[in-house]
């Protein structure tokens, strides 16, 4: 693993470490995600996920490794690219009593979004949220919630965009309409996506690698339909089930 691979990648993790006390939450994990390319970060609770998430976005401080997002080691570096990259996560809520244009007026003066109202304006547009601009955040159902997460993840048009479960707790509907921006925000912004998912259709559709990881390690790293091939299954949810109850790969088992 070289310096000079840490700086072409996206996104580079060496030998991350986080312990939490007696929990190794992530036990030693490298990779290199290319520019423009979308990846799912799939795992069983507590496999790691989101401490590796939180680590990549320079939140959480590694207790061993070293992560670089756009060529800036996150550790002493992160001022640098933190204006270039966006993380949404249902989990993490909004000041409750602000509206959602006040809401997003905030995040994008914090990343110094040059026409506040215009980038609001378009967004609303995407994302479907006119009639909810003038609504306290507090007073906003999970689908719409999830809405104006999203909107405050692209606010500053992010190059590297985090996810962790984007669409928990949604219908199948608003998870599938929410999916679509994705799709539409990858094709146009040629953006590079992490995304922790539970939903396998979820990664099925947007990812074009996953990475598994099962207790704090990557155990399998591959494109969709190479895993699917590899472990003989006809979808990632068979897959998922093989690695979550410790069954290799077909070809592993057979000796390839
Ligand atoms: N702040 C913390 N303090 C102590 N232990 C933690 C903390 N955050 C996470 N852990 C532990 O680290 C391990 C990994 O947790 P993490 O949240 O990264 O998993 P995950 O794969 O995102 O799980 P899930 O799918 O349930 O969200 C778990 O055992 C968890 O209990």
């Amino acid at each position: 693993m070289t310096t000079a691979a840490m700086t072409t990648a996206a996104i580079a993790a060496r030998g991350l470490v986080k312990r939490y006390r007696a929990t190794l939450a992530v036990g030693g994990i490298d990779f290199d995600i290319a520019a423009g390319s979308v990846t799912g970060l799939l795992g069983g609770n507590g496999a790691g996920k989101t401490t590796t998430i939180a680590m990549i976005m320079g939140l959480v401080r590694p207790t061993e490794g070293r992560v670089a997002v756009l060529g800036a080691d996150m550790a002493h570096e992160r001022h640098r690219v933190l204006h270039r990259m966006n993380f949404e996560s249902p989990y993490v809520d909004m000041p409750h009593r602000l509206t959602v244009q006040q809401n997003l007026s905030v995040f994008a003066r914090l990343y110094g979004v040059a026409d506040v109202a215009a980038r609001i304006g378009r967004l609303a547009a995407d994302l479907d949220l006119d009639g909810l601009l003038d609504r306290p955040c507090g007073k906003l159902s999970a689908g719409q919630k999830t809405r104006v997460a999203l909107a405050k993840a692209l606010i500053n048009d992010p190059e590297v965009l985090l996810l962790d479960e984007p669409t928990a707790s949604l219908d199948p509907d608003t998870a599938d309409w929410i999916r679509s921006r994705l799709q539409d925000y990858c094709r146009r912004r040629g953006a590079t996506i992490l995304l922790a998912s539970h939903n396998m259709g979820e990664v099925e559709r947007l990812c074009d690698r996953v990475i598994m990881m099962k207790g704090g390690l990557i155990v399998d790293d591959d494109t969709p339909p190479r895993l699917l091939a590899r472990y003989g299954r006809s979808n990632l949810e068979e897959v998922f089930l093989d690695v979550a109850r410790g069954r290799g790969a077909a070809g592993a088992e057979a000796g390839a």
